[in-house]
């Protein structure tokens, strides 16, 4: 049986170590334990649901039938469905438990079964397939006062227990119950992981643990700063972001593996990983609506795993620090809506991407001036890497869009190596007299860095920066020039480069592409076949030029497009089809949601700015702020 529900159609539900996919039909169908990287047990999504998949339903449901309402509980990541039947109603609740006081998180999933009105024969189907749905385990049902418990035993000694208070019948490799619950009745089961050599995690009332979950996400949203017009979109999407912080600072780039960049295509990437770019950027994000905590722990990773080896800087690493990613394809598993193949690892993690540099700076400042005080450790990676990017800043690269095509020499690249040492100046001025040489150095360089880019990748007849030195084609990434101060937002090189990715990169629908895909290879810069969506993140960058050019009205109006494409729970993939007005890409994936952020942040500064402006204001005060921080980029607005 198929389980290719909308990517759209899930809700996440996380701990901050993991996080599952729960469908609208109730089924959770994608949850690796105890860890984002680690195999998944239900890893339906992929395939079918043979592949595992745990759902739980009023009996009789057909496969495509689902829940008649979904929402998460308040500020939190719990999510209710509710099921509306001509017996009566039942609210399913689905989450994971937060963090105790000690920090110690359990590695479970728990689903009440609450009553509303009527009597409903509910079913629970539990088919467990560790190692991403390779594996049959080994059930057995154990006896236990008050309720039944289930043991699924995999190969390499890891046990998956579920408790409920109901009869179980094993068949087949799955373990299921029928039950019927009453108006005020409620059942909990709750699924475990014990990791094989480790104790059993200590069982929990379950009500007590919803209420705990639900208090640890609204207490951790009731800080964000933002008062705007934007905020349960804003929350949403910063909860989103914090369910992928882990614990030991690592951020992953999405919780999944392989949905596709566009159906029964290859575009297939494992992205349950830490790149520096995304990473970064998910930190100068969470800073900017107050969040500092997650911003020490991805300091304290990043001292880890790469102030521990920086010469051998990677562009991504694992959770755990971990450098060797190798990419593999599962082949039994046939993929999402049949997109083959379904990858784990990361090629990209052997690429050189120039841009990462710049993008560590400049959340490394955007801490430093949210007030986290600088550290001598971090000022030795700083210097580490800026004496490194002297050696390489020249080099040709794989860009940021980890092209799969021959190395370049990409602007977006260069640009953030003009960054960096721009930021970089900043970060480490006034800190030790035995730096003067090096910072005069290192600003020497950010002026060859930028005249280099000037003479080799700007289009004189037609007005643009281009792709890459010498070539024609545009990158949507060329809109973050203004943000990142290369140019002024009101130089004319700014305004076409902008006018010119609206012309030549836009879907549609005004929503905006990478890069061009081509399916000849001498001009397939990417490497890939086929072609791709509307990249989310991209068209919200296009809004962030558009407000800093000026062009703020139109900025709001895409923005209001682009929000309308999150699904009913405010929840956004990588991409977008405009055709089939689906969500594509790993899913939710933290790029699109940072991405989301910035820009409501970057409306509101505006509309603050300008209704400054109109009572007589001479400058923009920080008082005024949307946020405690100052960014060079609102300096340089406040300047126009
Ligand atoms: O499209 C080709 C590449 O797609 C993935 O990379 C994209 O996702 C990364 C994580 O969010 C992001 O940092 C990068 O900018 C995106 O291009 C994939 O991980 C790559 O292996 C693949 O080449």
């Amino acid at each position: 049986m198929s389980t290719h529900l909308a990517i759209e159609d899930h809700a996440l539900i996380g701990n901050t170590a993991t996080g599952a996919l729960v469908d609208r039909s109730g089924t959770i169908n994608w949850l690796c334990l105890p860890r984002f990287d680690a195999p998944a047990v239900f890893a339906g999504i992929l395939g079918t649901r043979e592949h595992g998949t745990w759902r739980v339903c009023p009996t009789g449901a057909g496969p495509a039938d689902v829940a008649t309402d979904r929402s998460y509980l308040g500020e939190s990541l719990t999510v209710r469905h509710r099921w509306v039947t001509a017996e009566g109603a039942i609210d399913v609740t689905d989450f994971m438990p937060a963090s105790d006081d000690d920090g110690t998180i359990s590695a479970q999933v728990i689903r009440i079964v609450e009553g509303i009105t009527g009597a409903v024969e509910m079913t629970s189907q539990l088919l467990p397939r560790p190692g991403y749905g390779a594996e049959i385990p080994q059930l057995a049902l154990m006896p236990s006062a008050g309720a039944t418990q289930v043991s699924a035993q995999a190969g390499n000694g890891d046990i998956y227990w579920l408790e409920g208070p109901v009869e179980h019948t094993l068949r087949d490799g799955s373990a299921c119950s029928t039950f019927t619950i009453t108006e005020g009745q409620r059942i909990a089961f709750v699924l475990s992981h014990q990791s094989a050599g480790s104790p059993r995690p200590l069982s929990q009332d379950p009500y007590t643990a919803c209420i705990s979950a639900s208090r640890y996400w609204q207490l951790w949203a009731d800080q964000c700063t933002y008062r705007g017009p934007y905020r349960a979109l804003v929350i949403r999407t910063l909860l989103t972001l914090r369910a992928m912080c882990h614990p030991g600072g690592g951020i992953v780039a999405a919780p999944t593996t392989s949905l596709p960049e566009a159906l029964g295509e290859a575009r297939n990437w494992d992205y349950r990983f830490t790149w520096l770019r995304d990473a970064s950027m998910t930190v100068s994000t969470l800073v900017r609506y107050g969040y500092l905590q997650e911003a020490r722990n991805w300091i304290g990773w990043l001292l880890r795993t790469v102030g521990d080896d920086p010469e051998n800087l990677q562009i991504m690493y694992g959770l755990g620090g971990e450098r060797d990613l190798k990419e593999a394809e599962l082949d039994w598993l046939p993929g999402y809506a049949d997109s083959r193949p379904v990858r784990l690892g990361n090629a990209a993690a052997d690429q050189l991407q120039l841009d990462v540099y710049g993008e560590l700076a400049i959340a490394l400042l955007d801490v430093r001036r949210a007030g986290v005080a600088a550290t001598p450790e971090v000022d030795r990676l700083v210097i580490t890497l800026g004496d490194q990017l002297e050696h390489r800043w020249n080099r040709e690269d794989e860009g940021l869009w980890e092209v799969r095509g021959p190395r370049r020499h990409f602007v977006h690249s260069k640009v953030m190596c003009w960054v960096f040492y721009d930021r970089a100046i900043s970060l480490l001025q006034h800190r030790s007299g035995d730096q003067a040489a090096r910072l005069e150095r290192w600003g020497r360089l950010r002026e060859e860095i930028h005249a280099d880019v000037l003479a080799r990748g700007f289009d004189e007849q037609r007005n643009t920066f281009t792709q890459f030195y010498g070539g024609r084609e545009l990158d949507a990434a060329l809109l973050l020039l203004p943000q990142v101060g290369f140019l002024p937002p009101d130089d004319k090189r700014i305004i076409g480069t902008v006018e010119a990715v609206q012309r030549e990169l836009s879907t549609p629908g005004g929503f905006v592409l990478r890069y061009p895909t081509h399916s000849t290879p001498d001009e397939n810069v990417d490497g890939l076949t086929g072609h791709e969506g509307a990249f989310l993140t991209c068209s919200y960058w296009l809004c962030d030029a558009l407000v800093l050019i000026g062009r703020r009205d139109e900025a709001t109006e895409l923005f209001e497009r682009l929000r309308a494409t999150s699904n009913d729970l405010g929840l956004s993939a990588e991409e977008w089809d405009p055709r089939a007005k689906r969500q594509l890409g790993n899913f939710p994936q933290a790029l699109t949601h940072l991405a989301q952020a910035d820009t409501a942040w970057r409306l509101e500064a505006a509309r603050l700015q300008l209704a400054y402006r109109a009572a007589g204001g001479l400058a923009f005060p920080a008082s005024a702020l949307p946020h405690q921080q100052q960014t060079r980029e609102l300096d340089l607005a406040a300047e126009v």
